[in-house]
């Protein structure tokens, strides 16, 4: 680490337009501008008492710029956020832009900006400015420099900190993360914040929008939007330069939105609201403790563990980063007491002085790298051993254990939860086979297939590697396993592609160790005999379709995989006459296109249709399970076509068949889009949008 010399903390103020009920209530305005010298970027602004008060005093305070409603934000950014990303970007420094303010002032607008007015905020700014470094530093022949960003959002509410990048579940504690001292700097270590690997302005913002809809929000007299949390949203920047040197530069920029600070008598606040409020006024007069210690001269002790959010800005008030504070005021005179205190906290603030170092060919980062490393790694064999558990519970067909009641609901109530998506790592899976499945009790003897009713209909799906090895797992959808259960398995066969008919019933048996293949059409019976041995493991199936060029007519046979082998039965007939269509289902396979990012999905409907069961394979092999609950809301976002491998679905309702065809497809790191078009009686009825965010496990529904 280079150490540098010392700063002060750069103080902008932001006083924004009278609001609507200022401008009815014709407010007065407090707020002058005094002085303003652009090229230092010095100002004096004037603060003056209301009419209403004993004595009309003026304060004068100093600053490093101030804004009006005649500035953008691009303003604040070009004068000062943009060199602050520049040395971030390229000279490994950690900076840090933070908004204070009283509820209301413009804080968010600040930050995030507002899209309805075009008002890009300092955080999409940065992230512009930041790629268009990269890639010019890039496209400049400097090909031995290698840059990777990474972004991560968190929130603390109620003086929990929380993950806004993981997926959003019912429970806030699955995002709740811990705050651990770094022994090496002066900052605080976030253990499991998730850094995602960005690689285009887009993503980046997306994920910036995903973690706003996560952020707790509430509506106040005060402001209709107002947030009830403090953010940060991180960009790390990484550089290597490959050369001999082998220089690595680690910069890191936070932008912190801070809650407002409130009266309970202005915003109307109550219940759970009051609580808020008390929270966040509690770690802003932290954070005001921490700027008083720091800038007395006498002060050993900095009082940065009386709260989360004083702990997370450790290094940005009194370290080494190089930070910049926007005060955001409100011009009435209505909100002068208010603005009395943003101004004497930013003033207060204009004295902290920080000792920004580059973060460069350290051993503390590469320590920190490792660390990260090894988290990551130890997450793996988390899920690996939640493999290992679910695997061992489902077991090959020639064992027989297929009955096993436990296993099945072991798996089972993996995939019921959304919020405990088992991670199955499944090693090169290539397809998926998707099957029906029938418990022994529900087909007597005296049921014909064609009895069996909409709630009997389960679902298997079998996935097998690409070099048929073995037999990864079963799966169950929506299946309620009956006490019968234990005797035996009876398997309803269906080809994908055709949803004419069943084909027939593959039955297991304990006791003598056999599969039967069963016809339905032509009530014929073929017993395969498994041994012990494992090379009998079947993997999966397939129903061949063969063409007789003479009488055009179809037969199909049924294809068993083993590992070593494989086992075709007899031929089968399959009639096309055959109207009774008991059950559909569907099978999606979706698969990226340009290589970069590695998801294959295949989608499952349950029976009640405002389910979907999601299957994801990642980059890392890993093969993911997703129970979606459907919801009314509808949001649609335009992506990247990809390509669409194999798709055709079916939905049955009430006993009618509806042909669901995929008709487009994009994708986009963590979203699939479909449109649907719903097929019946051989009439297009209408077009369905699916809007799939895979990260969150949700889907809206068009
Ligand atoms: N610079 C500005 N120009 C125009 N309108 C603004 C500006 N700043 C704020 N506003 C208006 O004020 C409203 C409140 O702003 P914002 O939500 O950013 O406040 P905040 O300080 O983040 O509040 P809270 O602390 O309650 O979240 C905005 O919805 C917007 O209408």
């Amino acid at each position: 680490m280079l150490s540098h010399k010392s700063e002060s903390v750069k103080v902008l103020i932001r006083c924004r337009p009278f609001n609507q009920k200022e401008i009815i209530n014709h407010s007065i305005k407090c707020i002058d501008i005094q002085q303003l010298d652009n090229k230092n970027h010095q100002c004096i602004i004037k603060l003056i008492s209301p009419k209403r008060y004993r004595r009309r005093i003026s304060r004068l305070f100093r600053f490093d710029s101030f804004y009006d409603e005649n500035h953008r934000t691009e303003h604040i950014f070009q004068d000062f956020v943009q060199s602050l990303v520049c040395d971030v970007t390229l000279n490994g420094y950690s900076g840090t832009v933070f908004a204070y303010g009283q509820t209301g002032s413009g804080k968010s607008w600040t930050m995030t900006g507002c899209l309805c007015h075009s008002e890009n905020g300092l955080i999409s700014n940065a992230i512009e400015h930041v790629f268009h470094l990269v890639h010019h530093h890039q496209s400049n022949n400097e090909q031995e420099k290698e840059f990777t960003i990474k972004c991560a959002y968190l929130e603390i509410y109620n003086e929990e900190l929380h993950d806004l990048l993981l997926p959003r579940t019912s429970l806030k504690s699955s995002s709740r993360l811990e705050l651990r001292e770094n022994p090496r700097s002066s900052g605080v270590h976030i253990t499991n914040l998730t850094w995602k690997n960005i690689y285009t302005i887009e993503e980046c913002l997306k994920l910036k929008r995903l973690g706003d809809l996560a952020r707790t929000m509430g509506s106040t007299q005060m402001n209709r939007d107002s947030s009830r949390s403090h953010t940060m949203f991180s960009l790390s920047i990484q550089y290597q330069h490959n050369s001999q040197t082998k220089i690595f530069r680690q910069g890191k920029l936070n932008f912190v939105d801070l809650a407002g600070s409130e009266r309970q008598i202005k915003t109307g606040a109550s219940g759970q609201q009051l609580l808020e409020s008390a929270k966040i006024n509690l770690s802003l007069s932290a954070l005001n403790k921490v700027i008083s210690s720091l800038v007395q001269t006498n002060t050993t002790h900095i009082p940065y563990r009386d709260s989360k959010l004083t702990r997370l800005l450790q290094d940005s008030i009194g370290g080494t980063t190089k930070t910049i504070m926007i005060a955001c005021i409100s011009p009435s005179e209505d909100n002068y007491d208010e603005t009395l205190c943003t101004l004497r906290y930013a003033s207060r603030t204009k004295n902290i002085r920080n000792t920004p170092i580059i973060n460069e060919n350290s051993s503390y980062i590469l320590l920190q790298q490792y660390a990260e490393e090894i988290e990551r790694l130890r997450a793996i064999i988390n899920s690996s051993n939640i493999h290992m558990h679910s695997l061992s519970r489902s077991i090959p067909l020639n064992e027989v254990k297929l009955d096993d009641q436990h296993s099945i609901k072991t798996i089972r109530d993996h995939q019921i939860s959304s919020e405990n998506s088992p991670i199955i790592k499944c090693q090169r899976t290539i397809s998926c086979q998707t099957m029906s499945i029938m418990t022994d009790t529900v087909i007597s003897s005296t049921q014909t297939i064609y009895d069996i009713k909409d709630h009997d209909y389960k679902q298997l799906v079998i996935v097998f590697d690409e070099n048929q090895h073995s037999y990864q797992f079963l799966a169950w959808h929506s299946c309620e396993i009956s006490s019968e259960f234990n005797r035996q398995l009876k398997i309803l066969v269906k080809e994908n592609k055709n949803e004419n008919s069943w084909l027939g019933t593959l039955t297991t048996t304990i006791e003598n160790k056999s599969l039967i293949w069963k016809n339905h059409l032509y009530h014929r019976q073929h017993q395969l005999h498994l041994s012990e041995h494992t090379d009998s493991i079947i993997t999966h199936f397939k129903i061949q379709e063969t063409i007789d060029t003479v009488s055009s007519l179809s037969t199909f046979s049924l294809v068993l995989y083993t590992s070593s082998n494989y086992i075709i039965l007899d031929n089968l007939l399959l009639s096309s006459t055959d109207k009774n269509q008991p059950i559909n289902n569907h099978f999606i396979t979706l698969k990226e296109s340009n290589g970069i990012i590695y998801y294959l999905s295949d989608m499952l409907y349950s029976l009640s249709t405002n389910e979907l069961l999601v299957f994801m394979l990642d980059q890392y092999h890993h093969y993911h399970l997703h129970h979606i609950i459907l919801n009314e809301n509808c949001l649609f976002e335009n992506n990247e076509q990809i390509e669409i491998e194999h798709c055709s679905c079916c939905l049955n309702n009430e006993n009618k068949s509806m042909n669901n065809k995929l008709i487009s497809c994009s994708h986009h790191l963590s979203f699939i889009n479909m449109s649907c078009e719903i097929e019946q009686e051989n009439k297009i009825h209408k077009t369905n949008t699916h809007f799939i965010n895979l990260d969150n496990h949700s889907i809206y529904l068009d």
